[in-house]
């Protein structure tokens, strides 16, 4: 099923409230087939549980992972005014020429795995509002890049990866976590793309400003999403949410892209269960993010890039897991003696 881009935040609301559940007929018979193939009960270890995982999401009992498209989305954040990152805003939009043409590191993590590759840049002349005292969005940009985001997602998809760029929105995601789950301002910043000193001392005091001001306005994740978010973020959120319904399964790449879905978690609790952590970000914060999440990441590389780097580097794992799943003979088929034969 395809959602309906929302027309205010109640229909927003709604969709998160109506996400549909896992098959779980479809899980029990990838489980079934795993435990026929040729290999030692539990031998493949997570890979067996991804698989499992896939045909629960996928509403299939052979679960696939060859159709796999990474959405990168970009933004530009008021916030970067405070001197919250060492490198100038100018640099998203130069990056995003940089995926046009083929040299980042997404091009060639994309291209590794076969994956399809499409790069949404987000208003970047209009950069979001400093969030320190007033909200990064109107209702109507925030929902205008939550419907982009949904938009790609298509059916047929296997499996669909989610990254962003944007300068300064490490700032922004730990803006956003401090106000979704509490804690010191501090705890939830990190060098990001290599803040130390002066400028991480900036960020804390952003989030600090940010948490102040907003705090007493309300507690509401979608608002919080649009108070303290960016459309980058915004549009991952609905591209998530639009996966679900669809019966997508998504890959989460760092601290932003999880930062940007937690919203959703706040809301119902399930809601990121068709999600895998790709990665482990270095950036400190993702670790405790993932934790209050519940969420185990499927590799730690002490990448810190974003793009979705690490989820595309996680979907060739995945990839693995299905491929194992869908061609490995059983024990029957191979003529291979069982335990205790
Ligand atoms: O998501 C992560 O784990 C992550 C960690 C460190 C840096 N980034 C990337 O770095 C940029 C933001 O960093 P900053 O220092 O400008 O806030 C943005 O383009 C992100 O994609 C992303
Ligand atoms: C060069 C550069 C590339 C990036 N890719 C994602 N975030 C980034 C930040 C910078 C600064």
């Amino acid at each position: 099923m395809t959602i309906k881009p929302p027309v205010d935040m109640a229909a927003l609301r709604a969709a998160t409230q109506t996400m549909p559940l896992g098959d779980d007929a479809a899980a029990a018979r990838a489980a079934a087939r795993d435990a026929v193939l040729t290999k030692p009960p539990g031998a493949l270890g997570r890979l067996e549980e991804i698989a499992i995982w896939l045909a629960r999401w996928q509403g299939r009992p052979r679960p696939a992972a060859e159709a796999i498209r990474i959405a990168v989305f970009a933004g530009n954040h008021g916030v970067t005014a405070a001197g919250v990152s060492p490198y100038p805003p100018s640099v998203t939009a130069q990056m995003v020429a940089n995926f046009a043409a083929g040299g980042a590191a997404i091009n060639a993590l994309a291209k590794a795995i076969g994956a399809e590759l499409i790069v949404t840049p987000l208003d970047l002349d209009r950069p979001t509002a400093d969030f320190r005292d007033r909200p990064a969005m109107s209702e109507a940009e925030f929902l205008g890049a939550v419907a982009i985001g949904m938009g790609v997602v298509a059916p047929g998809l296997d499996l669909l990866c989610l990254g962003e760029m944007g300068i300064g929105n490490t700032t922004t995601a730990a803006a956003l976590c401090a106000a979704l789950f509490g804690g010191e301002p501090a705890a939830w910043v990190g060098p990001g793309t290599g803040a130390t000193g002066d400028v991480l001392a900036k960020k804390v005091a952003a989030v600090t400003a940010a948490a102040r001001f907003h705090g007493r306005e309300t507690d509401d994740p979608l608002e919080l999403a649009r108070r303290l978010g960016g459309r980058e973020l915004a549009a991952m959120l609905g591209a998530c949410l639009a996966a679900r319904h669809a019966r997508v399964p998504v890959i989460l790449d760092g601290y932003v892209a999880t930062a940007a879905v937690a919203p959703l978690a706040r809301l119902r609790g399930d809601a990121l269960a068709h999600t895998v952590a790709g990665h482990c970000s270095a950036e400190p914060a993702h670790r405790r993010l993932l934790d209050e999440l519940g969420l185990v990441p499927l590799v730690d590389l002490r990448m810190r890039l974003g793009e979705a780097s690490g989820a595309a580097v996680a979907a060739g794992i995945i990839r693995a897991a299905a491929r194992t799943h869908n061609e490995m003979a059983s024990f029957a088929e191979a003529g291979v003696d069982g335990k205790d034969t």
